[in-house]
This record gives structure tokens, C-alpha cells and sequence, in this order.
């Protein structure tokens, strides 16, 4: 079979079962395109359809949430946990709580997690979840009768040693806080069945911080690998929450100018590069829920994003498909050498082609922001032997995986002569998940 009929054929029959699920269906098609060839030469995998069954979550358990708004009246939203695979660990991914979580949306961050997960090399399976519920707009008692609601339903099917959600867009440490509150009083067992607490109830150092600065943590290694350096250089970043934000500081702290951050309603451009001071009053405003362009600093363009600046990397830290194929011309011809994805599938699959064909640097959001998820590892095995590790201890361990990752993209073997950390991550990733679930018979 050739490369192209391997890959048809993996697709033809989960494009089918799966209409209506876009971004699912991107997510499986560049796994396919990137394990296709390797894939195509393992007999006994096609023989059991292992791409195909792994391409099924075990479960999508999909629920109402009831809640009263502040007027009393009483609203619904839907939930959802999209429990995809127990293969390596535990169910473990995060919660997002946004308008346009959809199941296709969940599915395919499910499906990404498993395979992010596995990278990390810490026993975690893969899971996403979460509600189309909006917390714009709504106020703290509002939030907190959400998030009990939605874990009275929730509880059910979590705990250490089942499912261990976390926050992602629109699920912070306060909402991770009520949620644990309320999931310690329906269970009356004090164990880490989420992660992201607060490090006075059972979170580790650095959580919060690991994922912005795994990513930059991912980005240098990429960068020596390839005989460059961050120091000095340009980066445009996108997004201003946990991600973005914590990008931003440990950038600076490298000694490389931070050029822009973003929200929904355009870029804040910082032509000098932003300065720590800027950084906190981002921080300030963006903890209070305001909107960038209420700040006085930097310039704000009202509709952009930072695609168009001149920068060395793009560290995309926002949303999926945030950055799309005009935008990946545009950066190119001004002089890209890497992109580093903060946010989980930034990319159209347009933009992604652009820059493997112009052999661009493109770290994929599964290896460069493994980081959150690989740090939520190690607040489990903290609650679990009941110990509380230092920041020191656990970012050296954050910046240990990073490089694990890094190493082990690298020296997968693509079959091709161009090294891609997108196929790479895909392949060495796919290869550790797919051997387990083969050895499970009909799993
Ligand atoms: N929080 C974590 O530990 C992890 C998050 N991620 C991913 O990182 C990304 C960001 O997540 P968080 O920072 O946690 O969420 P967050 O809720 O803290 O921040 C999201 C930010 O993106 C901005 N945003 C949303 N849509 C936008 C758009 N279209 N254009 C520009 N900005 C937009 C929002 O204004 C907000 O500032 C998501 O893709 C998430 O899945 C990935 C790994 C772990
Ligand atoms: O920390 C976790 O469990 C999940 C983080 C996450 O949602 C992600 O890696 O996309």
C-alpha cells in the first residue's frame, strides 16, 4: 500500500462516523498524514484497526447543568467529559468553560491529549471537558453555582485513580477551587482528583506558571538544536491568560523582547518590548476580567492579531485555528524561523503546511505545551505520597521533560531527511500508545 492509500483508507471510515466534527477530524488527519508511512509498513496494526479504535474515545459522557442566575432565574447549559483513553495512566486533561465548546471541540483535545500525555513519559491517559457555559459577564456567586452544579454530575465519574480533570480556557485556580471544594464535600475523601489546586490545598509549585514556561523551556531547546539562541529575539505572542502570560515572563526572564500580546478584541503591540512592569499591569487587568484595550500601555489594534508584526518566533498562546494560512504567509515573508505552539492546535492545517513547506521550525502544542499537563503529573504523585515538593525541585523536573520531549522528537525516526518536530512529535508519540493498546487484545 502506498503512503497516500494507507492514509485513505485510515480516514475514509472515522471522516464518516465523525460528521459535524471539524476540528476532530483535523486532528486525526495530521496524525495521519505524520504516522501514515510508518504505519502503513506495521501489518498486525492494520490487521486490528489500531488507528481506527483509538480514534473512538471509551466514552463521552455529555450532561445538563442546571444553575440559577442572579435574578433567580434558572439557566442550563450542557457539560461534558470526553474520556478517550486509559492506555498509559488515569484519564487527565482539562475543563473549558467557553461558548464554543462543542464535542467536536472536546474530542479533538482529547485526542491530543493522550498523545501529549504519553510524550511526557508520566503514567496519564488522555481526557478533555468542560461546558459551552460563558463566565463572561458573570459574577463570582454566579460562577461558584455553575461549578457546583456542573460537579455534582462530574464527581461521578472522577477520582485519583480514574479521571483527573484541570483547568483550560475559562477554568482558572478560582474555578478549580470551587470545584474541588464541591468535590470534597459530595465525597468526603481528601484525595487529588483535580489538579491545578491552590498549593495550600494540595497544588504543586508551579502549576500555574509550567505551562507558559514549558513552552519557552521547549522553544530553546528547538532553537540550539538548530544552532540559534532566544536571547535577543523577537517574539510575537498571542492570548493573555495562564498560557500567553507565563510565556511572556519566563521570555523576558531569557533576555528576548516580547512583542505583543492579544485578546478577542485585537493585539497590544509593544514595539520596545514588553517590560516586567507592563507585564503585571496585563496581569492586574486580565485577574479582573477587563480588556486589553482599556490599558494605557503599548499600542492596541482594535480587530488584529500579532501575525503581522515582524518577529523572529510566533508563539501562538491563544485558541485553535487562531492563526490561519494568510497569517502564516505573511509571517514568512517577513522572516519567521520558528513557530512554538502554547495553544493546543493554533494552526489551520493550511498554516501548518505553509511552513513545512518552507521549512520552517514548528513545534506542535502536543510536545511544546506539554508542560501544564506534565506538571499536573507530578502534583498527583505529590498528593498521592501525601508530600509537597519545592518550586526549585519541581521546575528543574518541568525543565528535565521539556528536554525529554525535545530529545525524543528528534531522534524519532520520520523516514524523512527534513526533520519535522510536527511528525516527529506524532510518531514517537503514536508508536508508545499504539504498542500498549495492541498488547490489550480486543481492548
Ligand atoms: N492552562 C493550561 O495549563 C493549558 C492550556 N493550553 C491551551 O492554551 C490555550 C490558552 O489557554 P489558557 O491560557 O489556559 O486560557 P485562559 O482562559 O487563561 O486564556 C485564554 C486567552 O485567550 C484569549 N483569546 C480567546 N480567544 C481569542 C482569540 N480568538 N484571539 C486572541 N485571543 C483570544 C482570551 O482573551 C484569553 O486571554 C488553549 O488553547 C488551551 O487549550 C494547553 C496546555 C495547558
Ligand atoms: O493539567 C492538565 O491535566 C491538563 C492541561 C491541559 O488541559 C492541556 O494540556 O491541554
Amino acid at each position: 500500500m502506498t503512503k497516500n492509500s494507507v492514509i485513505d483508507d485510515l480516514l475514509d471510515e472515522i471522516t464518516s462516523a465523525n460528521p459535524d466534527q471539524p476540528e476532530f477530524l483535523q486532528a486525526i488527519d495530521e496524525m495521519a498524514q505524520s504516522i501514515g508511512g510508518w504505519y502503513g509498513k506495521q501489518k498486525d496494526f492494520r490487521k486490528s484497526r489500531v488507528f481506527q479504535r483509538l480514534a473512538e474515545p471509551d466514552r463521552v459522557i455529555s450532561f445538563r447543568v442546571s444553575w440559577r442566575d442572579d435574578k433567580g432565574v434558572l439557566q442550563h447549559n450542557r457539560g461534558w467529559r470526553v474520556q478517550f483513553s486509559h492506555i498509559l495512566g488515569p484519564y487527565k486533561g482539562g475543563l473549558r468553560f467557553a461558548p464554543s465548546v462543542t464535542e467536536s471541540v472536546l474530542k479533538f483535545l482529547g485526542y491530543e491529549q493522550i498523545f501529549k500525555n504519553a510524550l511526557t513519559g508520566l503514567p496519564m491517559g488522555g481526557a478533555k471537558g468542560g461546558s459551552n457555559f460563558d463566565p463572561k459577564g458573570k459574577n463570582p456567586a454566579e460562577i461558584e453555582r455553575f461549578c457546583q452544579s456542573f460537579m455534582t454530575e462530574l464527581s461521578r465519574h472522577i477520582g485519583p485513580d480514574i479521571d483527573v480533570p484541570a483547568g483550560d480556557i475559562g477554568v482558572g485556580q478560582r474555578e478549580i477551587s470551587l470545584l474541588y471544594g464541591h468535590y470534597l464535600r459530595l465525597s468526603n475523601t481528601w484525595h487529588g482528583a483535580l489538579t491545578g489546586k491552590g498549593c495550600n490545598f494540595g497544588g504543586s509549585a508551579v502549576r500555574t506558571e509550567a505551562t507558559g514556561y514549558g513552552c519557552v523551556y521547549f522553544c530553546c531547546e528547538m532553537l540550539s538544536h538548530n544552532d540559534m539562541e532566544i536571547e535577543g529575539k523577537r517574539i510575537a505572542i498571542s492570548g493573555s491568560g495562564n498560557v500567553a502570560l507565563h510565556a511572556a515572563e519566563k521570555a523576558i526572564d531569557m533576555d528576548a523582547t516580547v512583542l505583543s500580546v492579544s485578546d478577542s478584541d485585537g493585539v497590544l503591540e509593544f514595539k520596545d518590548g514588553l517590560t516586567k512592569k507592563d507585564l503585571g499591569k496585563v496581569k492586574t487587568l486580565k485577574g479582573k476580567g477587563g480588556h486589553l484595550s482599556d490599558l494605557s500601555i503599548g499600542q492596541f489594534h482594535k480587530g488584529k492579531t500579532p501575525w503581522n508584526l515582524e518577529c523572529d518566533i510566533a508563539m501562538p498562546c491563544a485558541t485553535q485555528n487562531e492563526l490561519d494560512e494568510d497569517a502564516a504567509k505573511t509571517l514568512v515573508e517577513a522572516g519567521v524561523s520558528a513557530v512554538c505552539e502554547g495553544a493546543n492546535m493554533p494552526l489551520t492545517a493550511k498554516a501548518s503546511e505553509i511552513f513545512r513547506q518552507k521549512r520552517i521550525l514548528h513545534a506542535p502544542g502536543k510536545a511544546a505545551n506539554a508542560g501544564g499537563v506534565a506538571v499536573s503529573g507530578l502534583e498527583q504523585s505529590q498528593n498521592a505520597m501525601r508530600q509537597s515538593w519545592s518550586a526549585e525541585k519541581v521546575d528543574q523536573e518541568l525543565r528535565d521533560i521539556m528536554k525529554k520531549i525535545h530529545s525524543e522528537i528528534v531522534s524519532a525516526d520520520t523516514g524523512k531527511k527534513q526533520l519535522s518536530y510536527v511528525d516527529g512529535a506524532n510518531l514517537a508519540a503514536f508508536k508508545r500508545v499504539a504498542h500498549a493498546f495492541h498488547s490489550f487484545g480486543s481492548f
